[in-house]
């Protein structure tokens, strides 16, 4: 039997076709037919919102000003508002892929970490305030550029803009904090600032510890932390309101003290000589140490630990000979929050690796047999982060910073970072051990008489390697720690493990 096309011409013909008790023998040609868009499906579909299906998630219904053909038209950051040039005749609604082509997916496809991926220009997210957004415009930003003389029509912004760019190196680098906020944590009040940059596309953070900003009496002992980059005006259209809801404002908020701040806040300030400098930790996410308590390694606790000893207070001699009362004036310093998760291989290839190290491996050999190096991470952001806050800078403060790590010193040092002294991180478990038995830094206070193991167990309670917590012990955790020491150089007097160990 032989059907010929034109016998196929509408939905029952085929479907008798296709349903016939014998299957047709000779070559039967089937003319590919396009259904119409049933148009009450389409108006369905636009009502319902957006697709999330597997098949549809990348689709979605656009306003028809690009050809849905047409190259880039998958490029959502492209569409530039229906009025720009767009006819009448063209608003329909278009189903339209927001997925770019395959060949153009698989060559960005990169390491979920690599900072070469490009990124949306995340400096002109402002438009994220619930508030109307201002005008898009390149906003003032901190360069890691050295910045160019300063022309006559530049304004203070500029002028302070300026006076934070030190490092020699040419970079396009920009980080602009988006805002701040503050937030109480065990160990005193601090300000969490997010930032943008041009680098990659993750919002990293810098935790500021500066309760001098809540007392005018204090503050004139040192400069406030404050960001440059936060405290410029974005906008001429910019509102007080909407400054201070970005966090650009100064001493506390609260229902009746509401004062937007200045760009002139950050004009560049000088601690007095007798205090010491911020202390400054960069630490990299560990989504496994700081939020699950993992004891796997020792992230969690160093967080918590640099949050303390940055808050912890500072005792100044008394300013004038006669008077015998010392001076005591709030912790400074902030800890630079890293989105390089599991030393810049990302948290998939760390769990991968923790496999191979239940396998016998250590930390160093597991990520080479992965393809990673031993440590993948970089600190150009770090570098820009704090020269924005005014920290590190030739012309500001120098900063003490807070690592074993020699690597992550050499790296900082390369971006310009002034660190004027390094303060080492004793693992908390090593720390306790070696001074007195029962000695407890946080948490639930050890008693004389208390064993080990009813030290442990206080601990544990105490909220392990979690923020406010104790120390942790554990097997694993001694071995990460040792390795860190012996393979990756570490600066820490090794704990010794038993009699014989060094
Ligand atoms: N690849 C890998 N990363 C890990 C492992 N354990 C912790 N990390 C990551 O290591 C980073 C913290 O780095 P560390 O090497 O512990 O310490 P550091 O910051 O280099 O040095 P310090 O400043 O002295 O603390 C975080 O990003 C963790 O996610 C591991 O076993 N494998």
């Amino acid at each position: 039997m032989t059907i010929g096309i034109e016998t196929l011409h509408d939905d029952l013909s085929l479907l008798n076709f296709l349903t016939a008790p014998t299957p047709p023998r000779a070559k039967t040609i089937i003319k590919r037919r396009d259904a119409e868009l049933d148009p009450l499906l389409l108006a369905a579909a636009t009502s319902s919102g957006p697709h999330v299906t597997r098949n549809h998630y990348t689709h979605d219904f656009f306003p028809g000003v690009m050809d849905p053909q047409a190259q880039g038209s998958w490029d959502w950051t492209r569409w530039q508002g229906e009025d720009v040039g767009v006819k009448q005749e063209r608003k329909k609604l278009t189903y339209v892929s927001r997925q770019a082509p395959r060949s153009k997916r698989l060559g960005s496809e990169t390491k979920e970490n690599d900072s070469r991926r490009e990124a949306v220009d995340p400096l002109k997210s402002a438009d994220n305030l619930p508030l109307p957004a201002p005008k898009k415009q390149r906003t003032p930003s901190i360069s890691a550029q050295p910045t160019p003389a300063l022309t006559r029509s530049s304004t203070l912004t500029d002028a302070l803009l300026a006076s934070s760019s030190t490092s020699s190196e040419i970079s396009d680098l920009e980080v602009k904090c988006m805002a701040r906020t503050r937030i109480p944590t065990p160990h005193g009040p601090a300000f969490l600032h997010l930032y943008h940059n041009t680098r990659d596309n993750k919002e990293h953070l810098a935790i500021v510890v500066d309760p001098a900003q809540f007392s005018d009496e204090q503050s004139r002992y040192a400069p406030p932390i404050r960001s440059r980059s936060l405290d410029a005006v974005w906008s001429a259209t910019e509102t007080e309101m909407d400054r201070i809801t970005r966090g650009a404002y100064v001493g506390r908020l609260s229902a009746t003290s509401q004062a937007a701040s200045l760009p002139s806040e950050n004009l560049p300030g000088m601690a007095d000589d007798s205090i010491p400098s911020p202390l400054i930790r960069i630490h990299s996410e560990c989504f496994t140490g700081e939020t699950i308590g993992s004891m796997r390694c020792d992230c969690g606790e160093q967080l918590d630990e640099a949050i303390r000893l940055i808050s912890q207070s500072i005792t100044l001699p008394s300013p004038s000979s006669g008077s015998s009362r010392p001076i005591t004036i709030p912790g400074r310093g902030a800890v630079v929050y890293l989105r390089q998760e599991g030393r810049g291989i990302g948290l998939l290839s760390k769990i991968r690796a923790y496999n191979l190290q239940d396998l016998g491996h250590d930390t160093v050999t597991a990520n080479l047999m992965l393809g990673h190096k031993a440590d993948e991470r970089g600190y150009e952001i770090a570098a820009a982060i704090l020269r924005d806050l005014g920290l590190g800078t030739e012309c500001g403060e120098g900063v003490r910073l807070l690592t074993n790590n020699p690597d992550k010193v050499a790296a900082l040092e390369k971006e310009g970072l002034r660190i004027v002294e390094r303060v080492p991180m004793i693992p908390r478990s090593w720390q306790k051990r070696k001074q007195h038995p029962v000695h407890s830094l946080l948490g639930e206070v050890a008693v004389a008489g208390d064993d080990e193991e009813m030290l442990h167990e206080k601990e544990r309670r105490a909220g392990a390697t979690l923020i406010g917590g104790g120390a942790a012990h554990g097997d694993d955790l001694e071995k990460y720690l040792r390795t860190k020491v012996l393979r990756m150089g570490h600066m820490l007097p090794l704990f010794p493990m038993d009699a014989s160990d060094p």
